[in-house]
């Protein structure tokens, strides 16, 4: 049977909760969910484990959808590998016992590390089934020094702040925010600011980034409508060691307080220079591993046209750019202003290097020169049927595919696939510890290779 699955946005007036029931739980679902079933219809359950008796709480009733949605509040029956959760305020069992829900961002936190992993690897292989109609048995990779407890990678926080003016986060699906005292899947630099102890009154948003490799963090915050200057200036002289700007969230724009307003950032001995409000991956890790996995998969040589598509700060292009030296050329394609903007710093001076600001369609729509390899890295909706069309006019002996979405990534290998291309390497990578997010590098070959 095809289930349908979850669609990310809740629609709140068809959102009414309707007390407790008790399920049996079947199977996990792509998104964070596991399949249960009630009078017949299909709900999507978080925090549960296969094999599992559990009451659970709806959160989505609608009658006329084709599956409801429902939080863990008790464990009736346990599997082997539930786990205390690391996180007190994203457990739903400690949160439900005290009359609240989750927040959001380590909806995995409950199961054993090496379980989160088979069950990533489990989920990988039946959207590749279910969507590209093709078999792969897959093993969810750690990123190189991963720490034994899945705690401390991530070097991108953001958080709310409540009424009372302190360090928050939302309730997961909600606009409820709760108050923080520690952000445990963040490196240890975010945690040492202790941003919970400071009064962040007139602050609407924080968002912290530091560098993978250690170094002060950046620490920019989004003022509420009608916030002084004054205040804010208070609010950043109260935050030490870091440096602080404010980040005006339409544009990406950010002004400097104190500090700079840039990371330094170093992968693989090569130098970044990554802007506050610009894409950067968020596990400690993943730079280093997705750009082994992409050197070693497309195998980049002396004089090869190469393009990087959904290129980001550049962190795929500036190796690809070394890789094919001068009598090559890279054409490095990346949407957001800002983030090209660092991507055009990163690679200055390297003139076989085209930095192109723009929509990837209409890039290659206009991009008439022969390539000979194409990487592409598109955000979770995936690159869908155009893009992998204008791929496949441009003939390349080799696509490299990073993703982070099996879903989008299957749906888009059904399209490679059917035109006689083959899937090659697969690599899937745990680079969300506690959550159910993945990251994957395909290495696709065309029909004659
Ligand atoms: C998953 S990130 C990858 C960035 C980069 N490859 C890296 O690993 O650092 C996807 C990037 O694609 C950009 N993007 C999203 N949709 C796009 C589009 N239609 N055309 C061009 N860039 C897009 C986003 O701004 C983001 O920087």
């Amino acid at each position: 049977m095809t289930l349908p699955e979850p669609s990310a946005a809740p629609d709140p007036a068809a959102t009414e909760p309707a007390g407790t029931v008790d399920l049996t739980i079947e199977r996990p679902a792509h998104g964070g969910h596991f399949v249960a079933r009630h009078e017949g219809r299909v709900v999507f359950v978080r925090h549960a484990l296969p094999g599992e008796r559990v009451r659970v709480r709806f959160t989505d009733t609608d009658d006329g959808a084709s599956f409801w949605r429902a939080d863990v509040v008790e464990v009736l029956e346990s599997s082997p590998h539930r786990v205390t959760h690391p996180w007190p305020l994203a457990d739903a069992l400690f949160t439900a016992a005290r009359g609240r829900s989750a927040v959001g961002g380590a909806e995995f936190g409950h199961i054993a590390l090496d379980e989160q992993r088979r069950l990533k690897a489990a989920i990988f292989e039946e959207q590749l089934a279910r969507l590209a109609k093709t078999g792969r048995t897959v093993t969810a990779e750690p990123a190189r020094g991963e720490a034994a407890d899945g705690l401390a990678w991530r070097t991108r926080a953001a958080f709310a702040v409540d009424a009372a003016g302190r360090l928050a986060m939302h309730l997961h699906r909600s606009h409820s925010v709760v108050p923080v005292r520690e952000m445990p899947l963040a490196v240890p630099a975010i945690n040492a600011l202790r941003l919970w102890t400071l009064d962040l009154s007139g602050i609407e948003r924080v968002d912290v980034a530091a560098p993978s490799g250690g170094g002060d963090p950046l620490v920019l915050l989004v003022p509420a409508a009608g916030t002084s200057p004054r205040r804010v200036a208070a609010v950043a002289s109260s935050i030490d060691g870091a440096s602080v700007g404010v980040l005006e969230p339409e544009s990406g724009q950010v002004r400097r307080l104190t500090g700079r307003t840039w990371l330094q950032e170093s992968v693989l001995g090569l130098d970044y220079r990554v802007t506050g409000a610009g894409f950067w991956q968020i596990h400690r890790g993943a730079p280093e591993a997705l750009a082994t996995a992409v050197l070693d998969g497309l195998q980049p040589a002396a004089g090869e046209r190469i393009a990087d598509l959904y290129a980001g700060a550049g962190l795929f292009t500036v190796p690809l750019a070394r890789a094919v030296g001068p009598t090559g050329s890279v054409l490095s394609v990346e949407g957001s202003p800002g983030t090209s903007r660092d991507a055009r710093r990163n690679l200055h001076g390297q003139d076989h290097v085209a930095i192109v600001q723009g929509r990837v369609d209409a890039v290659l729509g206009r991009w008439n020169e022969p390539l000979d390899a194409v990487l592409l890295d598109p955000p979770r909706a995936g690159a869908g049927k155009k893009v992998v069309r204008q791929i496949l006019d441009a003939s390349p002996r080799v696509v490299g595919y990073v993703s982070c979405d099996p879903a989008s990534f299957a749906r888009d290998l059904g399209y490679f696939l059917s035109a006689g291309w083959t899937l090659d390497t697969l690599r899937v990578f745990d680079l969300y510890p506690h959550t159910h997010h993945m990251e994957s590098f395909a290495r696709l070959l065309p029909p004659s290779a």
